[in-house]
This record gives structure tokens, sequence and C-alpha cells, in this order.
């Protein structure tokens, strides 16, 4: 792994003002981000702290900054100011070459649409990051990754032969296998089913307790949020705070009272009117959906729809049991 540490603090060092920062070398760091797209301030000034193999989720109201967060720290966007530092590596003002070689190393990235090429097997999209740095991984090297994300026997598999949580799978495993630092997922469950998309956060989840993988979850459901070791709670572009040990029903009640809130800074300043409704959130009531921990009444949003993100319309081949959205 290429790693130039341009700060001078050692990364494992905590730095004032960053919430709630846990125990253990720092994984991500965050100071003083702030975005801005035009009037709109995306972010407005995060400091954050994520410690090294632990599991985050991200969630806020609709707008709130969530997916500005994460593409900021991966590196996919520029910051208008602060800094972003992965494994100990500040992304920040680099040059684009530096960033994309920087990014290849250190950052794995999961969409929710999966993002895999068609025509490929299931091996060859696995191996792509690598031959697009150049290199020629082994065989057995790509069928360990697809192994690690329970697709052993699949790598002939094209993605129209898998059901949409293998597909999302073969995207762990594609960014995994340059062995990043952290693994960033933008609603990863988004267009699965519960069932798959629990077999994704049991897999994300995995990653963290067996291999010391850290991972950052941006999603909108408070069931896949307690697959996380805390939650970030984003408001207007600010950590408005965040939960440990996170259950379902202690998500779903603070992302109730978030979004039962009067108005925001953001809407008072004329900034953007309040969306209540946006494609993807979570748009079930909670105890639909866990019968764990935490569960039990919870405010409702007074959209008793069923649950976002289930699959969409079209032919769908499956090959195991559980079944998702296609690729
Ligand atoms: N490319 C862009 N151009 C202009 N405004 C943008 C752009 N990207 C994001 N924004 C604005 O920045 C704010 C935060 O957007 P972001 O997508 O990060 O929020 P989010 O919390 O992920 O939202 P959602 O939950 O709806 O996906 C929103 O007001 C959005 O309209």
């Amino acid at each position: 792994m290429t790693t130039t540490p341009t700060t001078p603090d050692p990364p494992a060092a905590p730095a004032p003002g960053a919430p709630g920062l846990p125990a253990g070398p720092v994984a991500v760091r965050l100071r003083g981000l702030v975005r801005r797209h035009r009037d709109v301030r995306a972010l407005d000034g995060v400091d954050l702290d994520l410690a090294t193999g632990t599991f985050t989720a991200v969630m806020g109201p609709s707008g709130s900054g969530k997916s500005t967060l994460l593409r900021c720290a991966a590196g996919l966007d520029r910051p208008t100011a602060g800094s972003v530092e992965v494994g100990g590596v500040r992304l920040d003002g680099l040059g684009e070459r530096r960033l994309t070689l920087l990014r290849r190393d250190l950052i794995g990235f999961v969409f929710q649409s999966y993002n895999l090429l068609p025509s490929l097997t299931a091996a060859q999209n696995v191996a792509l990051p690598l031959r697009l740095a150049g290199r020629r991984p082994s065989r057995h090297e790509v069928r360990e990754a697809l192994a690690r994300v329970g697709l052993a026997g699949r790598e002939r598999h094209r993605p129209g032969e898998l059901s949409g949580g293998q597909c999302q799978r073969v995207a762990v495993a594609r960014a995994l296998i340059t062995r990043p630092a952290v693994l960033f997922a933008d609603e990863p469950t988004g267009a699965l089913d519960s069932t798959t998309g629990r077999e994704v956060l049991d897999l994300l989840r995995g990653l963290v307790d067996g291999g010391g993988q850290t991972v950052v979850m941006v999603t909108h459901d408070p069931v896949a949020a307690a697959s996380a070791d805390q939650v970030v709670l984003l408001v207007d572009g600010r950590v408005a705070g965040e939960l440990r040990a996170p259950t379902a029903g202690a998500v779903a009640a603070r992302m109730a009272a978030l979004e039962s809130a009067p108005t925001t800074p953001r809407e008072r300043a004329g900034e953007e009117p309040r969306e209540v409704s946006g494609a993807g959130r979570w748009q079930g009531p909670v105890e639909d959906r866990w019968e764990g921990p935490g569960a039990g009444p919870v405010a409702g949003t007074g959209e008793d729809t069923a649950p976002a993100g289930t699959a969409g319309a079209g032919p769908r081949v499956t090959t195991g049991a559980a079944e998702g959205a296609e690729c």
C-alpha cells in the first residue's frame, strides 16, 4: 500500500473538537470539513474521528449531507475547506493524479447500484481495480476475495446471473481486493430486499469483526444502522450527535425526533425547502422490520408505505435462496 503521511501529527492522536473519539488508531479524520455547492453548504464544518476496525453508520434527514460527507472522505469529491485524512494520509489539496493513486490504494467504495460491468464475470469485475493499476492479480487472489464475501464457486457468473445481494457482494469483493484502509458504502442495502440486505450487512459486520476492516456506511434504514458500532447523525451538514451500540428502535426514535423538528437552520435561512419524502429513505415503521432489542413503539413518520429499496420490475435470475434486485 502506498502511504505518504503529510501531516506532522500521528494519526492515532486524538484531536480536540472531534466528537466521541473511540479508542484505537484513527482510520478517518475530518477537520473543519466544508463543502459548498453555490449557496448550499452541504457540509458545514464537520469534525469527526473514526477508529480503525470499527463500523460506522452515517444517518440524517434527506439533504443533510450524508453522501457529500462520504464522497469527500473517500476523495471522490473535493472539500471547499477543511482536511481529510484516511489511514494517516491527507487527501485534501492533492493533485488529481496523486489523489487517484491514493484513492486506489487506500479506499474501497461500494455504491447502492453495485456499478458492476455486466459483460464481465464476477472474477473479472473483482480483478478490475488491480488490472487498472497495472497489476495482473492471480486467480487465487480473486478466488479468495470472492470466497471472503461468500461467493466461492461463482467466479464465472456474470452480474445478470446473480441476485442483487450477490451482485452487491461482488462489489464488496471488488472494493476489498486492493486491501483498502477504509471501505465506504453509500446505501449498500438501498436496492435490496430485507433478506438480501441483511446478508450484505452481516458481511460488512463480519469484515470488521473478523478482519479488522474499517467500514463507513450511509443509510436511511435504522435496522441497517443497528449493525454498526456507532451512528453519526448529520443535520444541515453538521454532526448533530452520535449513538453508540445502536439499536434500531433507538436510531428510529432519534431520526423521528430530528425529522419532526419544526425547521432546520438551513430551511430558516431559505436555502432550501423541506423535503418530507426522499427517494431511498426509510419509509416504514421500524416495528414492522425489527424484532430485536430496542424494538418498540416509535413516533411514526405517517408514511405507511412499503419498505424502501425493494427490487424493481424486470427479469431476475436468482441462484440462491435469497432474492434481491438484479444488477
Ligand atoms: N452537485 C451538487 N450540486 C448542487 N447541490 C448539491 C450537489 N450535491 C449535493 N448538493 C446539495 O447538498 C446538500 C446535501 O446533499 P447530500 O446528497 O449530501 O445529502 P444526503 O443527506 O445524502 O441526502 P439524501 O438522504 O436525500 O440522499 C443538499 O442540499 C443537496 O441538494
